[in-house]
């Protein structure tokens, strides 16, 4: 796949994302301090939202100190269903029932061995088949537009 990542500092595991996720098998469309651009948390956090939701990437990776702003700025980009995920079990679970399209992680909490376990969650998971975790999604969709 196509993976937007971005992130606002070097700090932690945001020196070695880019190198797990190709690691993988995806191909990365870096932004924010991964590059030379802007590296504001709102600002590079929703550019790589924006990859998504233009068909540019099929998902995005964003990241800053908390997380917590990454999933706010991606959030913001209607289509995108951005995740906080402190854990695997949490990123597989936002694979499958919420659709997450966006994964959202914190640099002061998550360590490199940690990373590679919600990396392999993330990419293993898909989106549910089941009617009712369809209509959720379908509802963001409604009170979104
Ligand atoms: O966690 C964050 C936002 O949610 C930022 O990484 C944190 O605020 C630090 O930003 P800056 O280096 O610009 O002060």
């Amino acid at each position: 796949m196509r993976i937007s990542v971005a992130s606002d500092s070097l700090d932690g595991v945001a020196s070695n994302l880019i190198f797990e996720i190709e690691k993988r098998g995806h191909t990365v469309i870096a932004h924010g301090a991964l590059t030379d651009e802007r590296a504001d948390w709102a600002w590079c956090c929703s550019r790589a939202a924006e990859d998504v939701v233009s068909g540019a990437a099929d998902q995005a990776i964003v990241c800053c100190w908390t997380g917590t702003g990454a999933s706010i700025a991606a959030n913001k980009i209607a289509g995108i269903r951005a995740a906080l995920c402190p854990d695997a079990a949490t990123a597989a679970g936002a694979r499958q029932w919420n659709d997450a399209n966006v994964l959202a992680i914190s640099l002061r909490l998550i360590s490199a061995p940690l990373l590679e376990e919600i990396l392999d969650a993330w990419f293993a998971a898909s989106a549910s088949l089941d009617e009712n975790d369809q209509a959720n999604i379908a509802y963001l969709s409604e009170i979104e537009n």
